[in-house]
């Protein structure tokens, strides 16, 4: 059947995705798509598969079996760089930043990927306790801090897809709130995010799409307009 139209194909489409750390089979089967400009979120209990699936996207597990497509373009195919100058950007769960370097180095350091990266002027106005923090060093950030941080690295390179790992984690609640409006910005600014998060009540303001996860596979999939209908199913799925 033909696509009905071009604005509702996915920008970002895994299926099938099978993926193995050596010999441990853990992706059995992920199938999910991200539209341009949307958010959504993989939700799922502890090693469910989540932070691998944004790796196997991103190429760091390289043990992998199925379809993972960006604006039609075949990424399985494509060395790890090749895939970050594809318009992905990765921010991992332990943030990735450089520790001994300042604030203003670690923003100075990220290779351009494509056109239309923040300057760092742009990044201090959404930002601006990055600003006030510009010459301490990455080690002497609170976690918040750091979390802003590795997501400004990400926005300096040229990435319109952002694929966010957990980023709420060990954040206290105000700090959660500032990753909220961050990410609120981007969509705003038609950024695609893919976002994995256990912290069920902040992706819910947030997402337009959740996936949930269960044993490498996706097991459910729907629309934040229907969460009020899933909430039982939820809490069966992710035990709380
Ligand atoms: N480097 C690794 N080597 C071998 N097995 C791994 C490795 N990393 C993760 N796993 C295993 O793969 C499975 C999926 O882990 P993954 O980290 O993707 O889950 P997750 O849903 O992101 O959970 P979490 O929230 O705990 O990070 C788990 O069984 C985990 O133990």
């Amino acid at each position: 059947m033909q696509a009905q139209n071009t604005a509702s194909e996915p920008l970002l489409e895994v299926r099938d995705l099978e993926a193995w750390y050596g010999e441990s089979h853990v992706l059995h089967g992920v199938s999910l798509d991200v539209r341009e400009g949307e958010t959504i979120t993989i939700l799922g209990r502890n090693g469910a598969g989540k932070t691998t699936t944004l790796r196997s996207i991103i190429g760091i597990v390289r043990k992998r079996k199925g379809v993972i497509t960006l604006r039609g373009q075949d990424l399985l195919a494509l060395p790890q760089h090749k895939v970050a100058r594809a318009g992905l950007g990765y921010v991992p769960e332990e943030r990735g930043i450089f520790a001994s370097l300042s604030v203003d180095e670690n923003l100075s350091l990220p290779p351009k990927i494509a056109d239309g990266g923040m300057s760092i002027a742009d990044i201090y106005r959404i930002f601006p306790n990055l600003e006030e923090r510009r010459n301490s060093p990455g080690t002497k950030l609170s976690g918040g801090e750091q979390q802003m941080l590795a997501i400004a690295r990400i926005l300096r390179t040229g990435a319109r897809v952002l694929l966010l790992d957990e980023p709420t984690e060990g954040l206290a609640p105000v700090i959660v709130q500032r990753i909220g409006e961050l990410i609120r910005t981007l969509k705003t600014q038609g950024y695609t995010i893919v976002l994995v998060e256990q912290n069920f009540r902040f992706a819910a303001k947030l997402a337009d799409r959740f996936f949930v996860m269960e044993d490498g596979r996706v097991v459910d999939t729907f629309a934040t307009t229907e969460l009020s209908a899933r909430m039982g199913s939820l809490h069966e799925y992710l035990g709380v």
